[in-house]
């Protein structure tokens, strides 16, 4: 009998060749250590960790966002002139990153990705950023490939918190604290004296929101 060389959508989505995206947009990094640096966005649906105060609860369910193939993701950030991409969702671990990831490299991109390290890693990624969460905490494989670990702080009991996780990760990792947007008038000031105390730590701002770019 001949085997059927065709797969469903689904199929295409587990196997990585295509991925649902909430959306894909050009424009600069606004938090942590490539804040400034122009960046195309892959923002892919998808998230089973489910914060009180994830900025985007649209990207959750995967269903609501188209699928597409990993060739056209590529082709439509070939579009402009940076070759830095940035994965993020979403939770963008929850889907195999292996073709995206090594298209986007065919092209000459540099790769980072946005995470909660609630998953296992996958694909070829240059910039690991791990921002973990407190309702569904990062695997160990995450902590010890994090390039940057960068904590939203909520109230003040999450800066011990953020001490604590951070025994866990590599020598290298740079060390990010960024206040909860809805929060910040009361925590940056928190955040700032905390830094000067401990300044292993650096200050991550949100700062896209601050200039009204997406
Ligand atoms: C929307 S998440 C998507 C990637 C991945 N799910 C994660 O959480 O890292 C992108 C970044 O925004 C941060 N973030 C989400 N909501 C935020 C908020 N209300 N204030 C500050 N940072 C927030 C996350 O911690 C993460 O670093
Ligand atoms: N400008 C800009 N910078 C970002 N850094 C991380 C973002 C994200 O949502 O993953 C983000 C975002 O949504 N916009
Ligand atoms: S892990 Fe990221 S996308 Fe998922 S709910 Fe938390 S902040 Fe939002
Ligand atoms: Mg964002």
């Amino acid at each position: 009998m001949v085997k059927h060389l065709e797969y469903t959508t689904k199929e295409r989505v587990q196997l990585g060749l295509s991925l649902p995206v909430m959306e894909a947009f050009y424009t600069i990094q606004g938090e942590g250590a490539y804040t400034g640096q122009a960046a195309y966005f892959i923002r892919l649906a998808g998230c089973d960790v489910g914060c009180v105060w994830c900025d985007v609860k649209e990207s959750w369910e995967q269903d609501k966002h188209p699928v597409l193939a990993v060739e056209e993701i590529v082709q439509n950030a070939k579009k402009y002139p940076g070759r830095l991409a940035i994965i993020t969702g979403g939770e963008p671990l929850m889907h195999d990153l292996g073709p995206l990831t090594q298209k986007l490299k065919e092209e000459g991109f540099h790769i980072n990705i946005e995470t909660s390290g609630a998953h296992p890693l996958s694909g070829e990624l240059d910039y690991i950023t791990l921002s973990p969460k407190k309702f569904k905490q990062p695997v160990d494989e995450v902590y010890a490939q994090a390039s940057e670990f960068k904590v939203v702080v909520y109230n003040k009991a999450d800066l011990k918190w953020a001490i604590e996780l951070s025994e866990k990760l590599s020598e290298n990792c740079k060390l990010y604290i960024q206040p909860e947007w809805s929060k910040r008038a009361k925590i940056t000031p928190l955040l700032v004296e905390f830094v000067k105390s401990n300044p292993e730590w650096q200050l991550s701002l949100q700062t896209h929101k601050y200039i009204d770019i997406p």
